[in-house]
């Protein structure tokens, strides 16, 4: 099958790059000219697990890179739009990107050809792609238009592509349900995981992905109502992890304990800084504005949202508890990138609370694996920036866990504790043991956990002397 996947970015390119992994010939179009440049030249603009292994194989090959719309869509017997839908300045979805595209998709249909809606929309949006093809000449009986909706989740978006949950496609005609259904063949049929050489097969994953065939206004419902849920459950956890905090109880045991019923499950309910990325923010937002367009208040979203924003709020007022008062302190900061796996940074709970440090008078010392470059562009010279957690930690009043990489989980502790001033951790995503950093000699402040006194004799221990652990969770006076 011939592919056109417009919109190189996260979504697009790691797709371009699985549907050549799975056999199709494909063209992946981007406006950016400095993209395909270095995309064509062998660059990897993202840094996501895999994606250099799968360029490198198909690059030249399956796979080819373009500016051009109108060739690729001449071309291809399927065109996916994979652009951006940011959120516009009263929530919900803009949609100029997807219109745009479909504008010069629309010029270059002159056989028969699929549309395949990717990027994240609001109801509806296929019937409106729909009615802009033709507006622009492009004959009815000539195309269709499907959505299949992207569920990967950055960092490790290649292995979620391909051994996804579900594949939902929302299709209205037997051309593009045949179409799309040949596309996904050999990962719905379990072809692709017999072959020696595909990525991540193995127990681990199920023989075959499973395929949900609605209309595409379900389709467009079901990947709303999936981030919308999601973002939920993180918050709920959140709320549930501040109640903990006031009483001196576990989150980690009342989560064992919630995800036990199979009917909640475990996963999704990490307590921490709370959500970020480009997608929960702006997708929340973006379907409560379509819950309003349909008439229905949905106020449980306005909820989430909320939570989301008090965590971070909350966590300034831990940090603030912990080290007296920002103004004048030096805080080494492991985290950047929205979360582990990832050097995206939009919308980063990271950022956004190094920038309220900086506000309240605090000197920040950044590290992060892979996120740096990028939060350079956004923080520039504001931040002094580390070659690693323990550069970071270098003469701190403490230090600040923002991102879950898995790296931040088994650091060197007596290294670390020997590199800062005072021993004095704020972990945001709990990465470890209360009791375990106790013993190391941290005083060790997290999310919903009981505060334990540091045990070990070390300098700056005598700090525990005004070190102010509020049970309340309310900030000190500064
Ligand atoms: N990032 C994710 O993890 C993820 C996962 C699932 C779904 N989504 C959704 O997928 C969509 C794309 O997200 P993303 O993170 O890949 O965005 P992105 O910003 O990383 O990439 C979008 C790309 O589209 C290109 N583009 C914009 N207009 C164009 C045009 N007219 N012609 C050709 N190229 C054009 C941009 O240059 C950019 O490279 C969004 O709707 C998002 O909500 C994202
Ligand atoms: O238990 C958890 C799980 C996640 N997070 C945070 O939630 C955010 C989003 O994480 P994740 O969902 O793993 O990353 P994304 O790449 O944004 O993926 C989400 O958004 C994509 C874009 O729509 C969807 O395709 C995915 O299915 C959906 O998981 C990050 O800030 C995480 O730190 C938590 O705080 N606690």
């Amino acid at each position: 099958m011939k592919i056109a996947v417009i919109g190189s970015g996260y979504v697009g390119l790691v797709s371009a790059a699985c549907f050549a992994e799975i056999g199709h010939e494909v063209i992946s179009v981007d406006n950016d000219h400095a993209k395909v440049n270095a995309l064509r030249n062998g660059e990897v603009p993202i840094h996501e697990q895999f994606l250099p292994e799968l360029l490198a194989k198909h690059r030249g090959k399956g796979l080819k890179f373009s500016t051009s719309v109108g060739d690729a869509t001449a071309w291809a017997d399927a065109v996916f739009i994979t652009v951006g839908t940011p959120q516009s300045a009263t929530g919900e979805a803009d949609l100029s990107y997807v219109e745009a595209v479909a504008h010069e998709i629309a010029t270059a249909i002159h056989g028969s050809k699929l549309v395949v809606e990717k990027s994240t929309v609001p109801v509806r949006t296929c019937e409106a792609i729909r009615k802009v093809l033709q507006l622009c000449g492009a004959p009815a009986d000539l195309f269709s238009v499907a959505s299949n909706p992207e569920f990967l989740r950055e960092g490790s978006a290649v292995l979620d592509f391909l051994h996804p949950d579900r594949i939902v496609i929302g299709v209205d005609t037997e051309f593009s349900r045949g179409l799309m259904e040949q596309i996904y063949w050999p990962l719905t049929s379990g072809e692709y995981y017999k072959r020696s050489d595909a990525l991540g097969a193995g127990p681990r994953f199920s023989e075959c992905a499973p395929l949900i065939v609605t209309s595409p206004k379900s389709a467009e419902l079901i990947k709303h109502a999936s981030n919308a849920f999601l973002a939920m459950k993180i918050s709920f956890i959140n709320a549930v992890a501040n109640i903990a905090e006031s009483v001196g109880a576990d989150i980690d045991e009342i989560r064992a304990g919630i995800g036990a019923d199979s009917r909640i499950g475990n996963r999704f309910l990490n307590a921490g800084v709370g959500y970020g990325g480009s997608c929960f923010p702006k997708d929340v937002q973006a379907f409560h504005a379509v819950a309003q367009e349909c008439g229905y208040r949905f106020g449980l979203l306005n909820e989430v949202i909320e939570i989301n924003a008090e965590q971070r709020r909350r966590f300034i007022l831990k940090v603030r508890s912990a080290v007296w008062t920002l103004r004048g302190k030096t805080l080494a900061v492991l985290g950047a990138a929205f979360k582990g796996g990832t050097d995206d940074i939009r919308e980063s709970p990271a950022i956004a609370i190094v920038d309220e440090l900086l506000a309240q008078g605090s000197s920040v010392r950044l590290f992060d694996p892979a996120a740096l470059p990028k939060a350079k562009a956004v923080l520039g010279d504001s931040v002094q920036y580390a070659s690693d957690a323990y550069d970071a930690a270098t003469g701190t009043d403490a230090l600040l866990i923002l991102t879950e990489w898995p790296e931040f989980a088994q650091l060197d502790l007596e290294r670390l504790r020997k590199a800062m001033k005072f021993p004095i951790i704020v972990d945001g995503r709990n990465l470890y043991r209360p009791s375990f950093m106790a013993k190391a000699g941290f005083a060790y402040h997290s999310i919903g956990r009981p505060e334990l006194a540091a045990e070990k004799s070390a300098q700056g221990v005598r700090r525990d002397d005004w070190i102010y652990v509020n049970k309340s969770g309310a900030a000190s006076a500064d």
